[in-house]
């Protein structure tokens, strides 16, 4: 059983007053982590140290200087790869496979890509005509926004936290993260990378901890931080927004969603099966990105959720590092218990349970981890609870469509606006659909594929802002003009 402690100021510290959470594994319930548990001292004080290095050394730093920097984080993280693997397979549970090919490699680009964002976008610049006719030039400079909270949610960790992480850093912020209490691992290590590769104390901290009463509240109403980032629930970003709204704090926000997948008839059958299995199902569906609604064009239906079914069919639970297993467990059994009520409710609003519904049957060592069984319904109305409301587990509904208009109605009727993921081999109708879904983000003919120079964020309930390439800029800096009268 290892000890995380809170990383402060270059140091790795208990919470002052001695508080500490369990961290227990979501396979088997085993403790794997005695965690320090934040108050508002702690916050405190890894606050201040974050203010100091944006008045020292850091602060200092020249932008030629971060970049190096961050690409030593990045090779560092890739050189204890390993380390980071067994970190996010014990915090999550999920398949190793996951974290060597996605989330692990992910965490390292997110500090390569931003450091060459910065390095290469230009500063915008007027030329101003004058009544004197001499003119005079406006300039834009970027100045980092001083002291950021980071706080990150637990089904992706380390993606999740260093895509802000990396950017921070690399426009001159310095960070105090509050990771998920679920999963407080990856983060914890991070510090050690820091450390050893020369990251000036203060400029990344981390405080462990709960949301309310707890770490994350204490860091989001500090009166020194000047800027939230969040990625977690909607209802978590209101009550975040309220204590930004103290002191006037910028945030960004990346929340839930309730994606749909859209299949047409043309598509190309087995990559769409695919395509919506790994958007339903990857990650056992907790992805933020995940489709929830699936809609099928009525001549392929039938054939459509028979596919599905068989492979969803296929999947094994097991230990993350087993290799015959392919599934994991739900995060928690706070988790498992909020994703086995919405099975209960689809059956009550009457759903036709396609394949699974309940909780796997688990050999003797395993009996005691948050399993449930990946899930199809289909004959659900649209207004039913687990067509609206976001579940974030291995579940989806597929529903038959008749025409184009039809489906981006019922793709547009939710409250969130995450992403979509259309399967079309005509191209006039994909950039049209496209067009027409309110949404931050669509992938034709793909899913979750992701280039981290593009925009990334939600409409409607989903999010405030936008976060990748530019747009990361745009919210880690401010910028201030210069008008100079030639
Ligand atoms: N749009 C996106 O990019 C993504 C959104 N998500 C969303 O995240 C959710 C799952 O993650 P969870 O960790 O359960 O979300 P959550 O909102 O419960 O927790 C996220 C983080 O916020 C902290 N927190 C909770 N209450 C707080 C409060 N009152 N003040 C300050 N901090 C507080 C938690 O301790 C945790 O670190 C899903 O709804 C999912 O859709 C997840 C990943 C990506
Ligand atoms: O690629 C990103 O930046 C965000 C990905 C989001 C997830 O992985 C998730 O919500 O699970």
């Amino acid at each position: 059983m290892q000890h995380i402690n809170h990383f402060i100021n270059g140091e790795f510290v208990s919470a002052v007053d001695g508080k500490s959470f369990e961290k227990r594994s979501p396979v088997d319930r085993r403790l794997i982590a005695q965690v320090s548990e934040g108050g508002k001292v702690d916050v405190d004080r890894a606050v201040h140290a974050a203010r100091a290095a944006l008045n020292g050394e850091w602060g200092a730093f020249t932008m030629e200087q971060r970049v190096e920097i961050l690409y030593g984080v990045a090779d560092e993280i890739t050189r204890r790869f390993d380390d980071f693997v067994e970190a996010e397979m014990a915090d999550t549970g999920q398949p190793k496979s996951i974290m060597t090919h996605a989330f692990i490699p992910r965490g390292a680009a997110n500090f390569k890509i931003f450091a060459d964002v910065i390095k290469n976008v230009p500063n915008e610049s007027f030329q101003t005509t004058t009544p004197d006719g001499l003119g005079a030039l406006n300039y834009a400079i970027r100045v980092p926004k001083g002291v950021v909270g980071v706080v990150s949610p637990w089904n992706a960790p380390f993606l999740l936290m260093t895509w802000k992480v990396g950017p921070a850093l690399a426009c001159g912020n310095t960070v105090v993260v509050k990771p998920s209490e679920e999963t407080p691992l990856t983060t914890a290590l991070l510090g050690e990378v820091m450390n050893k590769v020369g990251v000036p104390k203060g400029v990344f901290n981390v405080v462990h901890g709960f949301g309310p009463d707890s770490a994350g509240e204490y860091l989001t109403h500090h009166p020194k931080v000047d800027a939230i980032t969040f990625t977690g629930e909607t209802t978590t970003g209101a009550a975040i927004m309220k204590a930004a709204s103290e002191g006037m704090r910028d945030v960004s926000f990346e929340l839930g969603g309730k994606n749909a997948g859209i299949v047409f008839a043309d598509s190309d059958f087995d990559k769409a099966v695919d395509g919506i299995y790994k958007s339903s199902f990857l990650n056992s569906g907790q992805v933020c990105l995940g489709t929830e609604r699936v809609y099928v064009e009525r001549p392929i239906f039938d054939k459509f959720v028979e596919a599905l079914k068989k492979k969803v069919e296929k999947v094994r639970h097991g230990r993350p590092d087993d290799e015959n297993c392919n599934f994991g467990p739900m995060i928690s059994h706070e988790h498992q218990a909020k994703v086995l009520s919405y099975y209960a409710k689809a059956v009550e609003e009457g759903a036709t349970v396609v394949t699974g519904g309940g909780v796997p049957s688990m050999p003797e060592e395993l009996k005691e981890g948050a399993w449930v069984e990946p899930t199809i319904w289909t004959g659900l109305a649209e207004d039913a609870t687990v067509m609206k409301e976001e579940i974030f587990g291995p579940c989806c509904h597929i529903a038959p469509f008749d025409d184009e208009q039809q489906v981006i109605n019922w793709a547009n009727d939710t409250e969130y606006g995450l992403s979509t993921t259309v399967w079309t081999r005509d191209l006039s109708r994909a950039h049209r659909v496209a067009a027409k879904i309110n949404v931050g983000i669509t992938w034709i003919n793909s899913w979750f594929l992701r280039d981290l120079r593009t925009a990334f964020g939600g409409s409607k309930q989903s999010g405030i802002g936008r976060e990748g390439g530019v747009h990361s800029l745009e919210f880690y800096t401010e910028t201030r003009n210069v008008c100079v009268k030639l």
